[in-house]
């Protein structure tokens, strides 16, 4: 049966979700995942890199819910996260610049930086990054053991990575530049079905340009290139101090394809700090295929 879903289409730095409030009026879809490609569609639906739903919590002030392009659903999303806290915050879901927001792993908690009125900026403490192997998930080896700088060879090619999961999986592979890394080879092979990755894995370019920023491009498990991924960035520094390649407790500036994130991972908490831009694009009315 044919539904019309009000919705809020926006983005953290082109990376872009359609998103609905499911606080102010109840979802009744049969299928987020089936809804989640009819929105993705650009031809055929509204053109997004997934959909994002804002639901009521008990744990926290909101809970985000992420689907993927393909259907999937994602346990993290930090550019959604910082969509999120915008709506949440502009919308007076919450009623304060502080506040939490429940994800498949784990409460986040979000800062809005408000200026004449309207969110430009929000910071999400996004947690511990987990490091174990067998918990990103990568198999073989010691599950126990951090995962850095692994080899792996494709076509005869060798390549390294590091893994870093940030609720989500990320494989991290250092490159001279990224506008030449091979992303479209490594990503269609690596992100939705190698056998390393049990559960998929968000593929990662990183370059650094000094100390304190690096360049960072991905394939998203799910949803192919995008213009950026939060946890991704988040990953991306992790991965640099992991690798000795940057210091740690130093802001660093991610430059993604749509701009910028600042990422810092401290050691007092051993958490990674995000803070970045968030913004809204339109809202509508989609009305859904027959099908869902
Ligand atoms: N773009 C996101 C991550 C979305 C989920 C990812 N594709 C996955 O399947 O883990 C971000 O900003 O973090």
């Amino acid at each position: 049966m044919e539904q019309k879903i009000p919705f809020t289409k926006m983005h953290g730095l082109g990376n872009c979700y359609i998103y609905l409030d499911g606080v102010t009026r109840k979802l009744s879809i049969p299928s987020f995942p089936e809804l989640s490609k009819q929105v993705s569609d650009p031809y055929k639906g509204i053109g997004s890199d997934g959909l994002i739903l804002i639901l009521p919590s008990e744990q926290a002030d909101v809970k985000m819910r992420i689907f993927n392009k393909d259907g999937s659903e994602a346990m993290n999303c930090g550019n959604g996260l910082r969509c999120v806290a915008k709506y949440a915050y502009e919308h007076q879901l919450v009623d304060s610049d502080t506040f939490f927001i429940e994800t498949l792993s784990g409460n986040k908690q979000a800062r809005v930086h408000v200026i004449d009125g309207n969110v430009e900026q929000v910071t999400v403490d996004m947690g511990e990054p987990i490091l174990e192997r067998g918990k990103i998930p990568v198999s073989g080896g010691n599950a126990e053991e951090s995962v850095i700088r692994e080899k792996l060879t494709v076509d005869d090619v060798d390549y390294s990575f590091t893994a870093v999961s940030m609720g989500n999986p990320h494989a991290l592979f250092f490159v001279d530049e990224v506008d030449q890394a091979p992303i479209h080879r490594l990503g269609a092979l690596l992100a939705d079905t190698h056998p390393l990755f049990p559960n998929g894995v968000n593929v990662g370019f990183v370059q650094k340009r000094s100390d304190s920023e690096v360049n960072y491009r991905v394939w998203e498990r799910g949803s192919g290139i995008t213009q950026a991924c939060g946890t991704g960035a988040c990953a991306s520094v992790v991965a640099s101090i992991l690798e000795e390649r940057i210091t740690r407790d130093v802001p660093v500036t991610v430059h993604l394809e749509g701009g910028d994130l600042t990422i810092e991972w401290r050691s007092d908490t051993n958490h990674v700090m995000m803070t970045g831009e968030a913004k809204t694009i339109c809202e509508g009315v989609f009305f859904t295929n027959e099908c869902l």
